[in-house]
């Protein structure tokens, strides 16, 4: 059976071609920020990825007869963790987000192409948006505003599989601190195969990341917003996108930063220190979270290839539980072994609604 899995970030659209468990192909495409420039919404960037999409497949002999074809989820409902069928409800939720992110764009390029393909299934799995939280976690001071679970739920779910396949465990036997460290970060409680906290990696609460502000002070951010200076898009940006490394430093690429450092740039080890020391109070954090009884802490995300960021971070965590690193992220075979698992019948396909 031939799956095609599509993974739409900010940056790039990933594809990878799976013949079952086999992968036969995977690319990268790059989009630049001046190729991106000419499209005014995530929304609008749907034909030229999708022309990408079909071209690559086209060149390299792979348009072929796809089983299933299966898109990481975007800013739906939230909804319980497991592998969706494309529908109306969902294509209209995807189209009429309230938050743009590229990965909205999954289950609305999965459905398109698999109409191309007699019989063949369209899905998503582990959206950004599952949700499993614990009542008590979704509280904040204000009854207006409800914490939200918006995290890599994909990687993570991947990452602490693969773990408890590596210890011969279930994943649903184990209390696990998964934290993903990538353009976005985020670290939470996985209690016996639940997310039962985690930071909102989107939308500003936890540690700052490379292209994010985090949990902001609260006040000032209200100042900000009244100041007159600033555009409610500009403030937003401020939050998502261009925060974090990006507004201490005017970069987003962790391993750059590393350079400066070692060419003796203080203000860039003062910036990386802190990123890494708030990444380690938020696993402390989710730590209590599971009263102490942690089987391990997995690091995961691109910035877990950096020996300077995960012995930094491994100095304030190790007393804590056993760390794993596990660089980069497994969401391309994630999101095809999902898929086969559905089509073999192993999983159960939900319905959105
Ligand atoms: N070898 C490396 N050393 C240090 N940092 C690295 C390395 N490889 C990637 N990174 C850093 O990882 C970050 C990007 O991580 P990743 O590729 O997981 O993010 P993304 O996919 O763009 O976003 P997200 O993970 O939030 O979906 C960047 O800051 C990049 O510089
Ligand atoms: C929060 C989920 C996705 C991302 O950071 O890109």
């Amino acid at each position: 059976m031939r799956i095609l899995a599509i993974n739409p970030g900010s940056t790039s659209t990933k594809i990878a071609v799976y013949d079952n468990e086999n992968r036969l192909f995977v690319t990268t495409f790059y989009h630049s920020p001046e190729a991106l420039s000419h499209f005014p919404t995530i929304l609008s960037q749907y034909d030229y990825r999708k022309e990408l999409i079909i071209d690559e497949l086209k060149k390299e002999n792979l348009f072929s007869d796809f089983a299933a074809i299966v898109g990481r989820g975007g800013l739906l409902k939230p909804i319980a963790s497991g592998v969706y069928e494309v529908n109306e409800a969902m294509k209209n939720d995807l189209r009429n987000a309230t938050m743009q992110h590229a990965c909205n764009l999954g289950g609305l390029l999965a459905e398109d192409i698999a109409l191309l393909i007699p019989g063949c299934k369209a899905y998503i799995a582990d959206p950004v948006v599952v949700d499993e939280l614990e009542d008590v976690a979704r509280l904040s001071g204000s009854p207006l505003m409800m914490r939200k679970s918006v995290f890599h739920a994909l990687n993570h779910k991947a990452i602490a599989r693969k773990y408890a396949r590596s210890v011969n465990k279930k994943y649903e036997e184990l209390d696990l601190i998964v934290a993903h460290l990538g353009g976005g970060i985020s670290v939470a409680a996985h209690r016996q195969g639940r997310v039962i906290d985690v930071n909102n990696a989107l939308e500003g609460s936890g540690p700052f990341s490379p292209e994010r502000a985090g949990t902001l002070p609260a006040r000032q951010l209200v100042d900000l917003c009244f100041s007159g200076d600033y555009t409610q898009e500009e403030i937003k940006k401020m939050i998502t996108g261009r925060g974090g490394l990006m507004a201490h430093l005017g970069t987003t690429d962790a391993q750059n930063v590393v350079k400066r450092i070692n060419e003796g740039d203080a203000r860039a080890e003062l910036v990386l220190k802190s990123m890494i020391y708030n990444i380690a109070k938020e696993i402390g954090a989710m730590s209590v979270v599971l009263h102490g009884k942690i089987d391990a802490i997995l690091l995961t995300g691109g910035i877990s290839y950096n020996d300077y960021c995960i012995n930094k971070l491994k100095e304030y965590i190790a007393f804590i539980a056993p760390v794993y690193v596990f660089p980069g992220e497994d969401e391309m075979e994630a999101l095809a072994f999902n898929a086969l698992g559905v089509l073999r019948g192993k999983l159960n396909c939900k319905e959105y609604y």
